[in-house]
């Protein structure tokens, strides 16, 4: 059994390091998941993003630090912890050969014996090619998808299980616009529906923003953001822009709270408010900002820790 206390958590994650070598990727890393969240894991390339969930999978073995999954230490845990969580790497390649329905039967035939009593078991393979958008191509052979294709593959088989917590490593790349819509649609049905907890990473922004109720963002090792895309953009003091017309004359207001501000508009004013629009803060804008904030003051600490002090300043 875990050595942490919350009985409430999915993840509880408390000062993980990751060293590779001489190189250190995570650096006191703290995070939790709670049943039921859909948390987006953003960061630059290299931030450690992938580490991270290889970590929590039971992929890797930290270098320091306490991880609790599903009330256990994921690198020690047995094939019932592991029945529990579903995986989508970020490259597959395996299986080229197999008809898709065939796999797929495959994979639930492996979860069958650790469904539990009362519980739905695995997912049936024309309920889960239906889910994925993949029920015309269930005899197909995996090497004749479309890369968007195998990527639905790739969603079908981490949730084949019908996992309690679900790990996504950059899902939705390859994804026509539609099929990205669509896996938003299925994310949003697994976690209201089903109380699946989600974790995953991505480089689109805006799917984060869409389909995360919350938003860690990773950098030099460290969770240097967290909180919804609102939060984030009020902590960057960024604000939104709201623009409507009162006799015929447009109006532009800059808000850090659009919503009260508007509702002082529409129920102060005597004139009539027209073309009122609310254009809110992206998340591209206050990443961007969060980001080349926190690099700024590692690049400066950096120098500072650098910096010789000079005889009139060692005396
Ligand atoms: N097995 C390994 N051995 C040595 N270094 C590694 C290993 N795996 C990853 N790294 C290094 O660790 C750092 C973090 O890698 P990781 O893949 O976790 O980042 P990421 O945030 O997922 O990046 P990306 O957005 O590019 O996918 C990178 O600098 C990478 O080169």
């Amino acid at each position: 059994m875990g050595v942490l206390m919350d009985a409430d958590a999915v993840v509880e994650v408390r000062g993980l390091r990751m060293t590779y070598g001489a190189r250190t990727v995570l650096d006191g890393v703290d995070l939790r998941l709670d049943r039921g969240e859909v948390v987006a894991l953003l960061g630059p390339n290299g931030a450690g993003k992938t580490t991270t969930i290889e970590v929590l999978e039971g992929f890797r073995q930290p270098t320091a630090g306490e991880v609790v999954v599903l009330g256990e230490d994921p690198s020690r845990a047995g094939d019932a912890w592991r029945a529990k969580v579903g995986v989508v790497l970020q490259s597959w390649r395996d299986h080229a050969r197999w008809p898709v329905g065939q796999l797929l039967e495959q994979f639930a035939a492996l979860y069958r014996p650790f469904a539990v009593a009362g519980g739905q078991g695995p997912y049936g393979v024309d309920e889960l090619l239906e889910l994925v958008g993949l029920a015309d191509r269930r005899r197909a052979l995996v090497r004749s998808l479309s890369g968007g294709q195998r990527r639905r593959l790739d969603v079908a088989i981490g949730l084949v299980g019908r996992p309690e917590l679900l790990f996504l490593d950059e899902p939705t790349t390859g994804f026509d616009p539609v099929a990205r819509h669509e896996f938003h649609e299925l994310i949003h049905a697994l976690s209201d529906f089903d109380d699946t907890t989600v974790l995953l990473t991505t480089h689109d922004l805006a799917e984060a923003e869409k389909i995360a109720g919350r938003i860690l963002i990773l950098d030099e090792g460290r969770i240097v953001a967290n909180g919804s895309a609102a939060e984030l953009a009020r902590a960057m003091a960024h604000s939104s822009e709201v623009t409507w017309r009162e006799d015929g004359v447009r109006h532009v207001h800059s808000a850090a709270e659009p919503e009260a501000f508007v509702r002082e508009l529409l129920t102060r004013r005597e004139v009539e408010v027209t073309e009122l629009q609310v254009r809110a803060q992206t998340l591209e804008a206050t990443y961007l900002a969060m980001v080349a904030r926190h690099e700024t003051a590692a690049t400066a600490a950096a120098s500072a820790s650098d910096r010789r002090p000079t005889n009139e300043e060692a005396r």
